[in-house]
């Protein structure tokens, strides 16, 4: 398939759509892997192509533990995608960071125990570098961006440590304290595979994390419930607009070489000749070059 989009865009809970694209269309992909969280829907942001995804799927049907990550990831390589953009609801687990606020984190913890976050396996061995997690050129897009739209009531912080939980069930207070004790910045339930298959997919990815509740920790506010987030996620849905459309023009500009662009270069083990028919066909759109 020919590239159909440099930049894909994965909307989290509250995000399943992006009002300002045009001329769009949706496209259902298959894949080794099975069906993406949904359709992606390609189109134009201010000129640009994007693919855009609801990780939960539209109607929000998906839990974080059952969301097909290698599906989501190979289909917008498929598409041709090098930059992923995600955006995500969160805890904070800090007192300075507010709900409304942004966060670019910088780092994960994972706490996840039921997710396959490899393409690797079934008879190619491969290894990534994961020291630094997302691709530090397009956060430092989403950043800027987040930060020059001055949006109402939003301090944006730069880097920070998002720890991937399981879930569904929200945490209790002795975790939340322990993330705490760990110097965590906030808390979510999926962006630590996606950002893993992201690399391996050698897509330079990064997550606008916008917060919605303190958790459980903070002995001035009640503890995480569902109503309290959806309080807050239409206005984060908003705001996760406006910051992506700006992203996406100046990475469309910029198209910055990323060393996530290169992240396979030495990280596979398997002589070439040795890893499997099936195999290479199903990580295809991963492997071309190096085939
Ligand atoms: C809606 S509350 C918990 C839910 O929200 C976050 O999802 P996403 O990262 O897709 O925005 C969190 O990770 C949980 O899946
Ligand atoms: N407190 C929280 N814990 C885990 N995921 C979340 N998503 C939004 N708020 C969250």
């Amino acid at each position: 398939m020919t590239a159909r989009a440099t930049i894909g865009i994965i909307g989290g809970s509250g995000l399943y759509q992006m009002e300002a694209l045009t001329d769009f269309e949706e496209v259902r992909l298959e894949t080794p892997f099975g069906n993406p969280s949904d359709a992606f829907i390609l189109g134009k942001l201010d000129g640009v192509s994007v693919a855009f995804l609801a990780r939960h799927g539209r109607g929000h049907h998906l839990l974080p533990s059952e969301l097909p990550f290698r599906a989501n990831i190979h289909g917008f390589k498929q598409l041709g995608v090098k930059y992923l953009l995600s955006a995500s609801a969160v805890g904070s687990l800090k007192e300075s960071v507010k709900p409304l606020d942004i966060v670019v984190p910088d780092q994960f913890i994972d706490r996840t125990r039921s997710r396959v976050s490899t393409f690797f396996g079934g008879g190619i061995v491969a290894h990534i570098g994961f020291a630094d997690p997302v691709c530090g050129k397009v956060a430092e897009i989403l950043a800027h961006a987040a930060q020059s739209l001055n949006l109402r009531d939003v301090d944006v912080h730069r880097g920070g440590t998002y720890v991937c939980m399981e879930g569904p069930a929200f945490s209790t207070k002795a975790e939340s304290d322990l993330y705490r004790s760990w110097g965590a910045t906030a808390i979510g339930m999926t962006n630590l595979p996606e950002a893993k298959l992201a690399r391996e997919a050698e897509i330079a990815y990064a997550t606008l994390a916008l917060v919605t509740d303190y958790d459980c920790w903070h002995p001035d506010h009640d503890s995480v419930t569902v109503e309290m987030i959806i309080g807050n996620l239409q206005r984060n849905a908003t705001n996760a607009q406006k910051v992506i459309r700006a992203a996406v023009s100046r990475l469309a500009a910029e198209q910055p070489v990323s060393e996530a662009h290169s992240a396979l270069q030495f990280a596979i083990l398997t002589p070439l000749e040795r890893i499997p028919e099936t195999v290479k066909e199903n990580l295809q759109p991963l492997l071309a070059k190096y085939l």
